[in-house]
């Protein structure tokens, strides 16, 4: 009888029998190594292998199901996982065991194999339990080490299970090396298969968990020996193969059942991962800003607006550093380690341009693992408008030069600076003449080109270290570091001068000039307030002086400046103190010299300085806005006054134009008609060209709306401002009135003589009755007779005088001879 399956094990025969067993054992002892390649059946060991496989792929994909799912559902899965596994290891190694032919009767304990498919279930459980739910970094391993564990427990407790008519016997070092082999590759499996959660991971995890069990039990069988002995009986409650086999059958078919459950959750899940990353793609795609996914430093995917930015396609740029696009390392580590802080950094595209970005990165998991998703804003659009801004800060818009907040800084630098040197250095202040004109007459928009004209024809002729400001409307200013006494300032005034001779297209030659103030560091200001004051009062010498030329700042023009200071104070408190009155110059007909009615004239006078004149004070008044009060207190007085007469006669009052554009003005004339009863028709409004133009579109509908309510209006001064005939057209005027410069002229310059011919032509074709003012000789009076002129006003008729002076005219009939017949008071 040969027993060709089994090794011969001389060490378990007895003693006395081994001389009689060394015989046997050439023929009979064969390896369990042996016996799987040449006696098994290889159809059986290649189902188990197939089994085993199947159990491990639906084992592995349900550990990633269970990874996915949260709550009580994971337990859940983990459990499934755990079965599907389990029985995975036991059907390999029954069926294994069915392959398996010793040609000696065989069969299994009912208990014990029972025991070891719990074994296997549960061991697999809290394997896979503790890879997954641990936060032990070895969790994985630990975890597929128990998984191996499991695959040993339960290879010898089905072992312990099989009957055999014979002795079996073990080989404890490869007994040790199927433990061994079953944890490490058990380890190995889930360790790696949770790395991730792609296809190959998940293959090379069930192809590693299948190594470990078949490994480990053909490793087990191979430390199996087995010495038969026909004494030994099988237990009569033991199951015999044919019965394992059908439990076999039915333990494959759940782990087929589960495979299919495992499949097919994986394709769902699939379906649903790609969807919803197709839906990240397009969400990302829309976002403005660059988006980069991160696993670790290595770019998974980026959005369209983070390839634009890059230069390259989002394909390329996948599986690159982001340390390749962001190569300040110290930004990387404050990114990741603060994640939702901002943090400013440069990207370098693909070009190797540095562009400024601001980085934002946040944690989240993808694909069951944690990744970083960063965003990049680009910074480019953000750091132009800040420097934009920057420079509007310290630059004038309109011309590009230097503005206040910048030229302040740089005198008071200048100042520190030459008080250490103990150096001179000039300051020069200028002042457009005649710029209000040219925006009236032209337009804003051409304003703006003469301004930009004049800070370039200005800035030609400055040097290296000089700095022109524009200080705001027609004022600018000019530091000149070098320019050390008054020789070079001169110099230097005159060159610019000199540079702003241009024409300038569509601008009279001449209209525009400027107007330069002088003053010296230290001599005339130690500080900037002192030095620019200084200037100032310089600058209005020269405006005061000619215009079109410069002066040097002289101590006695800082008293004028006070001195003007202090009539504006002192004219504040004029109304109050009961210092204004109201003259009144008869107005009266040519030819019979009866009196059509009066011009009222404003007087101030001074507690100390006694009377002051109009001609001094009004423009302090207009440049301050206190014409505004006191045109109201002259309007309101001199209605009440012309409503008190018994005669109807007309009162002419002058507007400035403050009022005229000042909101309510209309409201505020209609409202004294009717408190003072004064009919309209006999109030005059006398208003200068230059008032029209200043603002015209209000002053138009401020003098339609007058006409409407029936006060009467006059042009006055014509002939010295722009005597444009386009004006007397546009507005409603009812009379215009020739300047007395021209009436007084008429005999020495026939100039004269002939403007006041063409305006009184000008009348006669426009309808409008003309005045002449300023008419103090006979002669004058005759020439305006012969030439038609109705209307006439001066000292021949009467010189400007308190009402009561012409008490006799208010109340009578009364005929103005054509001589001086009153004495003029307070003119
Ligand atoms: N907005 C207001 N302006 C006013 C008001 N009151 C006066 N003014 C303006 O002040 C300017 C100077 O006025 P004044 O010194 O009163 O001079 C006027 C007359 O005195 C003077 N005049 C009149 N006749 C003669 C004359 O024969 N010879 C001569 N040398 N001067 C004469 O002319 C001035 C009147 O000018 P006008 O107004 O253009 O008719 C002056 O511009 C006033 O307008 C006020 O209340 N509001």
């Amino acid at each position: 009888m040969t027993f060709p399956h089994f090794r011969f094990r001389p060490e378990l025969l007895p003693r006395d029998d081994i001389g009689a067993a060394g015989d046997l054992q050439r023929l009979t002892m064969l390896t369990v190594y042996d016996c799987i390649v040449s006696e098994h059946d290889l159809r059986l060991v290649a189902l188990a292998a197939l089994v085993c496989a199947l159990a491990s792929l639906t084992g592995i994909n349900l550990l990633h199901h269970a990874r996915r799912t949260h709550g009580r559902g994971q337990f859940a899965w983990l459990a499934i996982a755990a079965a599907s596994t389990g029985f995975g290891i036991w059907a390999t190694h029954f069926i294994a065991m069915l392959a398996f032919s010793p040609s000696l009767p065989t069969a299994y304990n009912v208990t014990l194999t029972i025991v070891s498919l719990i074994a296997a279930v549960m061991l697999t459980g809290i394997g896979v339990g503790t890879a997954l739910l641990s936060r032990l970094a070895l969790a994985p391993w630990i975890g597929g080490a128990v998984v191996g564990g499991g695959i040993a427990v339960m290879h010898y407790t089905g072992m312990a299970a099989f009957e055999v008519a014979g002795i079996i016997a073990w080989d404890s070092a490869l007994v040790a090396a199927s433990i061994l082999l079953g944890g490490l590759l058990g380890a190995a499996a889930l360790a790696t298969t949770l790395k991730g959660s792609s296809r190959g991971v998940k293959l090379v995890g069930a192809l590693l968990l299948t190594i470990a069990i078949c490994s480990h039990h053909f490793t087990a069988m191979g430390a199996v020996s087995i010495t038969p002995d026909p004494s030994i009986a099988l237990s009569p409650s033991a199951i015999h193969t044919e019965w394992l086999a059908s439990g076999v059958a039915f333990v494959s078919l759940s782990i087929l059942l589960l495979a299919v459950l495992a499949l097919s959750l994986d394709i769902r899940e699939r379906r649903r991962a790609s969807l919803e990353m197709q839906r990240m793609r397009d969400l990302t795609d829309a976002a403005v800003e660059g988006l980069v996914l991160c696993d670790g430093d290595s770019i998974v995917t980026v959005n369209q607006s983070f390839a634009r930015l890059t230069g390259l396609t989002s394909e390329q740029i996948a599986g690159q550093s982001l340390a390749a696009w962001v190569p300040d390392s110290a930004k990387r580590d404050t990114l990741f380690g603060w994640p939702g802080q901002a943090v400013e950094t440069d990207l370098r595209n693909a070009d190797g341009t540095l562009l400024p970005v601001e980085l934002i990165a946040r944690q989240i998991t993808y694909n069951g693992t944690p990744h970083n998703v960063v965003a990049f804003r680009d910074l480019r659009d953000r750091r132009d408008a800040e420097a934009r801004i920057r420079y509007l800060a310290h630059h004038d818009a309109l011309t590009g030069l230097d503005n206040r907040t910048s030229f302040d800084y740089r005198l008071d630098r200048e100042i520190r600076l030459h008080r250490r040197t103990k150096r001179q250095m000039a300051l020069l202040c200028l002042d457009l003449d005649g710029f209000k004109d040219v925006n009236d007459l032209y337009g804003h928009a051409t304003g703006d080109r003469v301004l930009q004209d004049i800070a370039k024809h200005l800035s030609s002729a400055l040097v290296d270290g000089q700095m022109l400001a524009r200080l705001g409307g027609d004022e600018f200013a000019i530091i000149a570091p070098h320019v050390t006494n008054p020789t070079q300032a001169g110099q230097l005034a005159d060159a610019l001068l000199k540079a702003l001779k241009w024409d300038e297209e569509g601008v009279p030659i001449g209209l525009v000039s400027v107007s330069i103030g002088i003053a010296l560091y230290p001599s005339d200001g130690k500080d900037r307030t002192e030095l620019l004051s200084s200037a100032d009062a310089a600058l209005y010498r020269a405006k005061t002086e000619g215009k079109g030329t410069y002066r040097f700042f002289e101590a006695s023009m800082g008293a004028q400046i006070r001195e003007r200071r202090s009539i504006e104070h002192d004219l504040r408190s004029a109304i109050a103190n009961n210092e204004l009155s109201l003259a009144y110059q008869p107005q009266a007909q040519v030819d019979t010299g009866e009196v059509n009615g009066f011009e009222v004239l404003l007087r101030w006078n001074h507690p100390t300085r006694g009377s002051v004149s109009p001609a001094l004070f009004i423009p302090i008044a207009e440049e301050s806005g206190l014409i505004l009060k006191i045109g109201e207190w002259v309007m309101r007085e001199a209605c009440r006054e012309a409503a008190s007469w018994k005669r109807p006669l007309s009162v002419a009052v002058n507007v400035s134009a403050l009022q005229l554009t000042s909101d309510g003005f209309v409201e505020f004339v209609q409202a004294i008609l009717e408190q003072t009863n004064l009919p309209a028709k006999r109030l005059e409004i006398e208003i200068t060209e230059t008032a029209l133009i200043r603002d015209p579109n209000r002053a138009l509908l401020s003098l339609q709306r007058l006409k409407e309510i029936g006060v009467n209006i006059a042009m006055d001064d014509f002939g010295t401002g722009y005597s444009s005939l386009s004006n007397l057209r546009a507005f409603p005027f009812d009379k215009i009135k020739i300047d007395r410069s021209f009436i007084q002229a008429v005999h020495a310059n026939p100039q004269a003589a002939a403007i006041v011919r063409a305006v009184l032509g000008l009348g006669r074709g426009l309808g409008l009755p003309v005045i002449a003012e300023g008419v103090e000789t006979s002669e004058e009076l005759r020439f305006l007779g012969l030439e038609g002129c109705a209307e006439a006003q001066g000292y021949l008729f009467g010189r400007p005088a308190p009402i009561m002076e012409f008490m006799q005219l208010i109340t009578d009939e009364f005929m103005v001879q054509p001589k001086p017949l009153m004495r003029a008071v307070g003119d």
